[in-house]
């Protein structure tokens, strides 16, 4: 029987469970980050994980991809205990996802075809002449110009260098893609563009994607499921129409505030409409 290429495996796999958190508490110290956590990412699937400052979003993420244990509770991600990558480094489960850490993490030394190439260099053997290949077609794929490859990252717009960092995450070919704030500090158009390449980034390459955000406007452009994170727990779960319909009091302010009502409007297109 032949194997189907990675793309079509993974769409044959949608709804498929690749991320299962299951009771996680975190705790630095007396300070309770996670008490009880629990939610599934499903394969093919745009899963965000919003929620106010400092609840905890990004120390789950970091669970999740194995940067850090959590206190007590299971995390298995594509079917792997995530502490096996706390222990080691290396690890074959590591070249199945992409990470794009917040503000791009570009390395300031590098151009931007230094930075994609990384991963390819660290992971794999690959001769120069293919990673300089590989590393010119992510960078097209991610909408920036040739000649953008031998710029250093001050040299690039803002947008220019989150698009950057994305070219880095997915030059391994990733099942799954982690973004972490990836369109803060951007301006709304640029935002919106971002979230555009996202979606058709996953069109293309049959990614499921786990999104850390405070950006309402990308919560109801291309999240499928979001988890909404309060008082160290999951204070709701589920799409963005019926999330805004939820009654918890956090929630509804978080979604319902001036922020949360602009951005709705714009979901909607009424946000568009002039007087
Ligand atoms: N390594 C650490 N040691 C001690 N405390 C930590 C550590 N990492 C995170 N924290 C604390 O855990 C809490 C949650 O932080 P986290 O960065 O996960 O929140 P967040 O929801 O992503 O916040 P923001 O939206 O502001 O980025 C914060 O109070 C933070 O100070």
């Amino acid at each position: 029987m032949h194997e189907l290429p990675p793309t079509l495996a993974a769409v044959a796999q949608v709804g498929v469970p690749v991320i299962e958190v299951s009771h996680v508490s975190t705790r630095f110290g007396t300070a309770v980050v996670h008490r009880d956590v629990s939610l599934t990412v499903v394969r093919g699937e745009v899963f965000a994980i919003a929620g106010g400052n400092g609840c905890g979003k990004s120390t789950l993420l970091r669970e999740i991809i194995g940067l850090l244990a959590p206190t007590t509770g299971t995390i298995r991600l594509l079917g792997t205990d995530s502490r096996q990558l706390t222990q080691s480094n290396g690890s074959p489960l590591q070249r199945r996802f992409g990470v794009m850490f917040q503000h791009g993490a570009l390395f300031s030394s590098m151009t931007l075809a230094e930075n994609v190439a990384v991963p390819l260099r660290e992971h794999t053997p690959l001769s120069a002449e293919a990673i300089r290949d590989i590393v010119a077609l992510k960078i097209a794929l991610v909408g920036l110009p040739p000649d953008s490859a031998i710029k250093f990252p001050s040299e690039l717009s803002g947008g220019m260098r989150r698009r950057a960092a994305l070219a880095r995450a997915i030059v391994m070919d990733p099942e799954l893609l982690f973004l972490d704030e990836p369109t803060a500090g951007l301006d709304p158009m640029i935002a919106a563009g971002f979230d555009d390449l996202v979606l058709e980034l996953k069109r293309l390459l049959g990614l499921t994607i786990v999104m850390v955000t405070h950006d309402l406007d990308s919560l109801w452009r291309i999240a499928d499921r979001v988890a909404v994170l309060g008082e160290g727990q999951v204070l709701g779960l589920g799409t963005m129409d019926a999330l805004a319909r939820s009654d918890d009091p956090v929630i509804r302010s978080y979604f319902h505030g001036p922020r949360g009502r602009a951005a709705h409007l714009n979901h909607s297109g009424m946000g568009l409409q002039r007087d």
